[in-house]
């Protein structure tokens, strides 16, 4: 057999340009390029390979680990899972900044490849810069902090080691059932070291995602649980969306007037317009969707996690009436709910369930269609909340006195609700944008108002809600979709936390726009406080003097080279986004926004762990409110 002497790490970047995807009759090359911070953990190995020879790789700089990894992160999701960006970092804190997004990938079951450097395989130099001395093992390193978010770990001490590796790591990230962050740790040294590598390691390697079928238990069981429900409810989750399974749904809810609710992966699967999609279901979905789901006798999941906000912490169902049928590719996630369990893919489930569903229709008749209708009313009113100098009544009640709110109005200068700009949002970006959160308030608010009215527009991350995926995953969405706009909705505690992908899209002309929702503070976290009987504790941005924080983020972006906008109003923002559209750098639009203007929760519940006993009666009672609710939530 042919042999090809190699680096350990020539040998990676020759292999990542020979795997292929090959999903529903089409095939592609999975890898699409690589981010890269370097350091000595791998530019001498990793860095001197790519300069080699990327093959087909395009080699990106990123600025942070943690940001770059969000970029991939997003570029996968965006691109349904069907291609990936590696991510290679220095060790030591450049792989310990890859924590947060290495949690990001595995909550939301994406696949992304991490190749931090690890420390010396031969320890001659130890203890190389950079590297934790453990007084109980020498064989601990900071790459070791990856393995739980990791949905597979491995150390590379010899060349020789990479080949298994790497073929458990592609069959990990291409299958749909356990997708998520593969992270090869490699010795520095090992990096450079050579071996005789087979040839046919490098040969083209071909990822079959097929289908998976359900088996005639699981169909028959499932067509019979629908066809003696009254009023089923199907939860669209992130499974479906990567299953595409769009028009099957709305065949079936169309056929048997079965309404539609969404989980904040599921969003965006099918569009908004579609009159039985009644959008975000849980904490922070729509009225029309938890009421639906308050009735429904079952609730079939479709490729869902059931998270706390998906379920409203287990209390948005009447579980003593309400049946589960899970379809999913994982069995996890299938046995969740004592649900009846579809260990398949969600569209070919869905559309070979359709024959055996003939002649049936749900009992919700024009139900649906009011409930669109009422949150269609709801939504207009949201997006004309007006600020008023006296007796303003905000979203989210009795937190800041009327005083509070005029100090913010005043320190912003602005009169801007947060709904409302939104919404005007939504209403003047080309509807084929792609938006992209993750964490603050923001995610709420668009998992409830914003109406994707084409599919897969709304890239929110919110299996871990990083703050610092928004700008990050923006940069990630533009390269999945290049002739598209693509909109970073980030609030300004996440814009702070993390927005050194901004620069890199400058840098390679990704024009990306940051819609940046000014509050001056922590807003949601002040929020769920101040909810708990809590008093305003360090969740604004005040002076030491107590004076609410003013930055100007435009300037902070034009120092980057951003076009950007300072925006006070309604009118101010349209034409902001009009001119942002034009051109051709990144933008950042400053929108200043008051308080406890978001969205609130109309009446869903969130289990938080609220203190126990307390001097003050606020946190008592919200502490008896807690215990009152969880008796009516499933207990598992
Ligand atoms: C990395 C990370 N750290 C901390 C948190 C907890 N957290 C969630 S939202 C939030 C504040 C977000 O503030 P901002 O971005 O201004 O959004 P707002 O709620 O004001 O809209 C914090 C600290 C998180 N989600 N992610
Ligand atoms: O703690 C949190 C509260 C949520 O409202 C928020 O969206 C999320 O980012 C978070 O971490
Ligand atoms: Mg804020």
């Amino acid at each position: 057999m042919g042999k090809i002497r190699l680096t350990t790490a020539q040998a990676l970047i020759k292999f990542l340009n020979q795997q292929y995807i090959h999903v529903d009759g089409e095939e592609f090359p999975f890898v699409e390029g690589m981010f890269n911070v370097f350091g000595h953990g791998n530019v001498l190995g990793i860095g001197q390979a790519l300069e080699q020879d990327a093959g087909h790789l395009k080699v990106i700089q990123g600025k942070n680990e943690q940001g770059m990894a969000h970029a991939a992160i997003a570029y996968s999701k965006q691109m349904l899972r069907q291609k990936i960006y590696a991510v290679t970092t220095s060790v030591g804190p450049g792989s310990a900044n890859l924590a947060a997004a290495a949690g990001t990938a595995l909550a939301n079951n994406i696949p992304v490849l991490f190749i931090p450097g690890d420390t010396f395989a031969t320890r001659q130099p130890d203890p190389v810069l950079q590297q934790v001395e453990q007084e109980y093992s020498l064989a601990v390193t900071t790459n070791d902090a990856l393995k739980p978010v990791s949905r597979y770990w491995d150390r590379i001490t010899r060349p020789e080691q990479l080949m298994s590796s790497l073929i458990r790591a592609f069959e990990v990230m291409t299958d749909p059932g356990k997708a998520g962050p593969a992270t090869i740790c490699i010795s520095q040294d090992v990096e450079g070291e050579a071996f005789n590598y087979d040839e046919k390691f490098f040969e083209k390697r071909v990822h079959y995602v097929d289908r998976k079928a359900p088996v005639e238990r699981e169909l028959n069981g499932a067509a019979e649980l629908i066809r003696s429900s009254k009023k089923p409810v199907i939860l669209i989750g992130g499974g479906a969306k990567y299953s595409k399974a769009r028009d099957i749904l709305l065949a079936l809810s169309e056929k048997h007037n079965i309404p539609l609710v969404e989980t904040q992966a599921g969003k965006a699967t099918v569009e908004s317009t579609f009159k039985n999609n009644l959008g975000g279901m849980g904490i922070t979905g729509t009225v029309a969707a938890n009421k639906a789901a308050r009735q429904a006798d079952l609730i079939i999941g479709i490729g869902t996690r059931y998270t706390d906000f998906a379920t409203s912490s287990k209390t948005a169902f009447n579980f003593e009436t309400t049946k589960f049928l899970n379809i999913n590719v994982s069995r996890l996630q299938a046995y969740k709910l004592d649900a009846f369990q579809v260990v398949a893919d969600a569209k070919t489930t869905l559309e070979q369930l359709a024959p055996l569903l003939e002649g049936y229709e749900s009992e919700f008749g024009s139900f649906i269609t009011e409930l669109k209708v009422e949150w269609i009313a709801e939504r207009d009113r949201l997006s004309k909340v007006s600020f008023t100098r006296e007796n303003f009544d905000p979203e989210v009640k009795n937190h800041f006195s009327q005083e509070v709110l005029n100090e913010y109005a005043d320190a912003l200068n602005t009169e801007l609700a947060q709904t409302t700009a939104l919404i005007a949002v939504n209403d003047t970006i080309s509807p084929d944008s792609t938006i992209i959160t993750s964490a603050g308030s923001l995610p709420g608010d668009v998992q409830r108002v914003w109406n994707p009215t084409v599919p897969n527009t709304y890239n929110v991350e919110y299996g871990y809600s990083c703050m610092g995926y928004e700008v990050s995953g923006a940069l990630g969405v533009k390269l999945a979709e290049p002739t598209k706009e693509v909109y970073s909705l980030v609030g300004d505690g996440s814009f702070l936390m993390l927005h050194s992908e901004l620069i890199t899209a400058i840098q390679y002309g990704q024009k990306i726009n940051v819609v940046l929702f000014d509050n001056s503070g922590f807003g949601c976290i002040n929020n769920l406080q101040m909810d708990h009987g809590g008093g305003s504790y360090f969740c604004e941005f005040r002076t030491h003097d107590n004076k609410i924080l003013t930055i100007d983020y435009a300037k902070v972006a034009e120092g980057y080279g951003a076009k950007t906008y300072r925006v006070n109003t309604v009118e101010q923002l349209k034409e902001a986004l009009e001119d942002a559209k034009k051109q051709e750098v990144s933008t950042l639009i400053d929108i200043k926004v008051l308080p406890k203007t978001m969205t609130d929760g109309y009446d869903s519940w969130w289990n938080v762990g609220v203190a126990e006993v307390s001097k003050k009666e606020s946190i008592q009672k919200a502490y008896a409110f807690r215990q009152q609710k969880l008796e009516t939530a499933k207990q598992y």
